[in-house]
């Protein structure tokens, strides 16, 4: 007797398709007689807050948005900031780490190492070509600040994604997760027989660069209209593969640039609001960085440009970041360094080595602190405190995610400042009561910037993703605020308005597409600033 299994995939394909129509009504007897939209919607929601862990949750709303997405997004739309943790940061954080274990069903291309060589045959069995406009990309070799989760690294390119159809209106057909199975150095996944994933160590540079040309050659042949996000590759990759395909194709790298902007954004306000206590001008912050992987140096590049916006030269500039390392401030005379690191390693302290980050604040006496260095509470009581004797209001942003690898909470800042600090983390934290007031913790989050970036970038459809682009993104967020969210000392906006504030921040990227003319839809270029804002508005979908 043979078996005949029904190929795995085809009902997911089948189903993909369908669930992109909008809702119909079964045939009667097909569904129960008393089921109507509002009340499912309340039993929906019902339902997931019956669950108390977020794993729980997230897993229930993946399986919710895999049969009937417009009951997803609506959900979502309608509490965006109890559901927006659940789906992104720092819920997926576990679901990646879990994937291999919590997995149903496939969400996306997939492509191995196996596969190289014909990876155009393997891309073309994508259902949706035709429709396809964003891809957010990831080798699993960084996530968040969790290192190597190989394969496990999917859910991330999903939850990217799905912010974009939340947060800025991209239509669902349109968005395309990758994952790029390139192996792992994650012992305990090579370990484990459930793993998704090839079975061996990820391969050498000279293999992943032959790879990754075969793989952006043929997505741009097989999408020409397709946007590609970078996401969570490892440092050097990061950066490498930034400057190897950013002046042939549409791409941008959402940890170095999208994380840059979003800093750059929230520094911005949060000086505005520093330099009010302490009489300085603008252009004397200084600004100390802990971490300097691709994020770190990434924002670091990015904040170059508030600067240069109050009018100092490159060299003055950069003169006023400083970078930490493991082995503690960066000076050129320190030894030998990784070449993303040489840039901002600085010329005027000549050693010893400085270790300790309260000797390295007391000596650069930097006005702002920002950590991506994933290394949870290193911004403790003592380095907290010497911020704040430094600052009448200091600047501390602990940007690593997730929550866990945060280099310091919320409460802890508030505290340890007497209720002073102005604060931004990569992950949220909940909103803090000192001495009567209500104070507001910022999320820097690259969520604010990529959604209307990458909806400026598709609607422009932009040849290119230029540095003014992006800086455009980052200006259009920091201006985003309401006199009432600048009056609660907030330095982002509420994330209710991420529909709104991404459309400013589309406009705003597609002006910066237009002047640096890489825009290929020339229409845009005819309408005054109001027409476009109606215009990006028209093209959102909504569940
Ligand atoms: O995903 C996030 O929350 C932000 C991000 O890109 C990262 O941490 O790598
Ligand atoms: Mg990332």
């Amino acid at each position: 007797m043979t078996i005949v299994l029904t190929p795995y995939w085809s009902n997911g394909v089948q189903k993909l398709k369908a669930m992109l129509q909008p809702p119909s009504k079964p045939p009667k007897g097909l569904a129960p007689p008393v089921l109507d939209d509002e009340t499912h919607y309340k039993r929906s929601l019902a339902q997931l807050r019956s669950k108390d862990k977020a794993l729980e949750k997230y897993i229930y709303l993946n399986q919710l948005k895999n049969h009937d997405h417009h009951m997803f997004y609506r959900i979502w739309l309608n509490n965006l900031s109890e559901i927006t943790p659940l789906i992104y940061t720092p819920t997926v954080g576990d679901a990646c780490i879990q994937y291999s274990h919590i997995y149903r069903k496939p969400e996306g291309l997939y492509l191995s190492y196996k596969d190289k060589g014909h990876l155009g045959q393997i891309i073309r069995n994508w259902p949706l070509i035709d429709d396809a406009r964003i891809s957010v990309v990831t080798d699993g070799s960084r996530i968040l600040g969790l290192g190597d989760l190989g394969i496990n690294g999917m859910p991330i390119a999903i939850g990217k994604l799905s912010l974009y159809v939340a947060g800025a209106g991209i239509r669902p057909s349109s968005t395309l997760p990758i994952v790029l199975d390139l192996g792992t150095n994650n012992q305990a996944f090579l370990d484990d027989p459930l793993y998704l994933g090839l079975r061996q160590k990820r391969v050498s540079d000279e293999e992943m660069n032959e790879f990754m040309d075969e793989f952006m050659h043929e997505m741009h042949r097989i999408f020409p209209k397709l946007l590609i996000q970078f996401e969570d590759f490892s440092t050097d990759h990061a950066f490498s593969y930034l400057e190897r395909f950013r002046h042939r194709y549409p791409v941008f790298n959402d940890d170095i640039q999208g994380t840059g902007a979003v800093v750059l954004s929230g520094f911005l306000n949060a000086a505005k609001l520093s330099s009010a206590a302490s009489g300085q001008p603008l252009s004397s912050h200084r600004i100390l960085f802990l971490g300097a992987g691709s994020a770190g140096v990434g924002v670091a590049m990015q904040l170059m440009s508030f600067f240069k916006l109050q009018g100092l030269s490159e060299e003055e500039a950069r003169s006023r970041i400083s970078l930490v390392d493991s082995q503690g401030l960066i000076f050129d005379t320190r030894g030998p360094m990784a070449e993303h690191k040489k840039y901002f390693s600085r010329r005027d302290y000549a050693g010893p080595p400085l270790t300790n980050l309260v000797e390295i604040i007391e000596h650069v006496k930097p006005t702002a602190l920002l950590g991506l260095s994933t290394i949870k509470g290193a911004f403790n009581q003592e380095v907290v405190e010497a911020m704040a004797r430094l600052n009448p209001r200091p600047i501390i942003f602990p940007l690593s995610n997730p929550v866990r690898l945060s280099e310091c909470e919320f409460h802890e800042a508030v505290t340890w400042t007497q209720g002073k600090v102005i604060f931004a983390s990569g992950s949220p934290f909940p909103i803090q009561e000192y001495e009567g007031r209500k104070l507001y913790p910022g999320q820097g989050n690259n969520m604010y910037i990529f959604p209307g970036l990458g909806l400026g970038a598709i609607l422009s459809k932009a040849s290119k993703v230029t540095d003014t682009m992006v800086e455009a993104s980052s200006l259009g967020l920091a201006d985003s605020l309401t006199p009432e969210e600048r009056e609660l000392d907030m330095i982002y906006p509420r994330v209710e308005r991420i529909r709104e504030i991404s459309n400013q921040i589309a406009c705003a990227v597609i002006r910066a597409a237009q002047k640096a003319g890489v825009d290929q839809n020339r229409d845009l270029r005819r309408m005054d600033d109001a027409q476009l804002r109606d215009f990006v508005k028209s093209r959102m979908w909504n569940p």
